[in-house]
């Protein structure tokens, strides 16, 4: 039963509620016709639960920024809650151990030239190794998936944990199947019947995977943080955990910090920072590859800007309008991040004139908002013009929100966008990157989940002439 002016949505059934309105495989598609059905905020319920689904930058803006506190909450008793033990930040409810934790990872990563290296440095020297990786298969084919993830993982590794695992490290091929996994557990059809009957909660059905490939990464973790304590030296941190661990120092009686937290916040960057990353990269280079000429135009703005340096800068980008369009057009089309993570309302509030109690579920149809029709000039096709105007300078519409926006926006966002930059304009720079011959038309069409995956796809590498 839907409460009083509340968002209108499907009929429910007992004890199901909508489960059966929504696809497993791509609950996008559904979305999308339950928009034309009852608006930009309707309701849907998973199981016994009503959640409210927002769409188009109107309705985003009044609930993530305009009552963004209203709004900043987390559900806190859904599938992914009881897999990560309700530790971390991503799934903290918005209060005082969430704000403190944030502000701890904004400043720790602000602050990173952390130690000698600074963040683009490290960036870098990752790229470097990617480079050597692909050097391998110059002249054929390769599958970029693994490259990609093995790279996003490193840096995000290096900056929490201080270290970078070898591609062929048995280590980073358990932690990335993990974190792969989960992604697509977290959205899938077992964490909807795990959130819809609770009652099936205890059995051993396959959901319970998840679990244990969460612990098989806390575990990880652990071990990380034991060596951390070993050979730490006080007030010289190496990594965030150490940043951390010199906190825990400092912490009065009533502080939020601690170790069991720790474990659970790193990873929850950890993965945040690998499955996006490298799934990003991924579709920006399928749709390079499937637009060739866009490719070559990306290649000869970055041939002209670096011509005589060795390395581009993050600074660089500002003389690059049209790479720049591209990322944010990759970013765009990619959609990474479908639903953004759940949010709840904190108190009973209101949107777009609909009341909405307190502790509602709150979906984010990020889709909604990145092909929006009036935002956009071409929004249902890959083309880098929606970002530059008639002077080809580069532009950024409101409507370009896929970090989210409010006090829970991403909080990696910065580090994000300086990876996909340099990562980007260095492999470009160095190789051409084809569709092989034999290899059929692109699909562009992802594989859904907690983010969502362009389809294994190889392509061919070569080595530029001129650079
Ligand atoms: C292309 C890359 C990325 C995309 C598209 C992305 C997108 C997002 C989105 C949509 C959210 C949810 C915001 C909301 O709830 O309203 C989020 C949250 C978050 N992201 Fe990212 N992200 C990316 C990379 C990263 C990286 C590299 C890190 C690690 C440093 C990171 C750390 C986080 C954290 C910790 C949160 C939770 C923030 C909170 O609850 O306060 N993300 N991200």
């Amino acid at each position: 039963q839907r409460p009083k002016n509340f968002p209108p949505g499907p009929p429910t059934l007992p004890v199901l509620g909508n489960l059966l309105h929504l696809s497993t495989d791509d609950p996008l598609k559904d979305f999308e016709r339950l928009r034309k059905s009852y608006g930009n905020v309707f309701s849907v319920f998973i199981g016994p639960q009503p959640a409210v689904v927002i769409n188009g930058l109107k309705a985003m803006k009044e609930a993530l920024v305009n009552k963004g506190s209203d709004f900043a909450g987390r559900p806190q008793d859904l599938f992914i809650n009881h897999v990560t033990q309700q530790l971390g930040v991503v799934l903290e409810n918005y209060g005082t151990t969430w704000r403190e934790h944030r502000r701890f990872a904004l400043m720790t990563l602000r602050n990173f030239g952390l130690g000698k290296t600074s963040m683009e440095d490290r960036i870098h020297e990752e790229i470097q190794q990617t480079i050597k990786t692909l050097e391998k298969s110059i002249g054929s084919t390769l599958s970029p998936q693994v490259i990609f993830h093995n790279a996003a993982s490193n840096i995000i590794c290096q900056v929490l944990y201080g270290k970078r695992f070898e591609y062929n490290d048995e280590m980073i091929k358990v932690i990335i199947k993990c974190f792969t996994d989960n992604a697509k557990m977290t959205n899938g059809p077992w964490a909807m019947i795990y959130d819809s009957l609770p009652i099936l909660r205890k059995l051993p059905l396959p959901f319970r995977k998840a679990f244990k490939n969460y612990e098989t990464c806390k575990n990880i973790a652990f071990d990380l943080l034991k060596e951390h304590k070993e050979t730490k030296v006080p007030g010289e941190p190496r990594d965030f955990v150490d940043c951390y661990l010199d906190e825990l120092e400092k912490k009065s009686a009533d502080s939020s910090f601690s170790e069991e937290r720790l474990a659970g916040y790193s990873l929850d960057l950890y993965f945040a920072g690998t499955d996006t990353t490298s799934n990003t990269l991924l579709t920006g280079f399928l749709y390079l590859v499937g637009h060739p000429h866009i490719q070559e135009r990306c290649q000869q703005e970055i041939d002209l800007v670096l011509e005589g340096k060795d390395q581009v800068s993050f600074e660089d980008r500002n003389n690059m309008p049209y790479m720049q369009a591209v990322i944010h057009e990759v970013q765009r089309i990619a959609n990474i991040v479908p639903f953004s993570v759940f949010h709840a309302t904190m108190k009973d509030t209101e949107l777009m004139e609909y009341s909405i109690p307190k502790g509602t579920m709150v979906i984010q149809n990020m889709k909604s908002v990145l092909t929006e029709e009036g935002q956009w000039k071409f929004p249902h096709e890959f083309n880098p013009e929606n970002f530059l105007n008639e002077k080809g300078e580069f532009v950024k519409p409101e409507a370009f929100m896929p970090f989210s926006a409010g006090p829970r926006v991403c909080l990696g966002e910065g580090l994000a966008r300086m990876e996909l930059f340099l990562t980007m304009v260095t492999l470009l720079r160095k190789f051409k990157f084809t569709w092989p011959e034999d290899a059929g038309e692109p699909d562009y069409t992802p594989i859904f989940g907690l983010t969502l995956t362009p389809k294994p796809y190889r392509m061919k590498v070569q080595l530029r002439s001129k650079q």
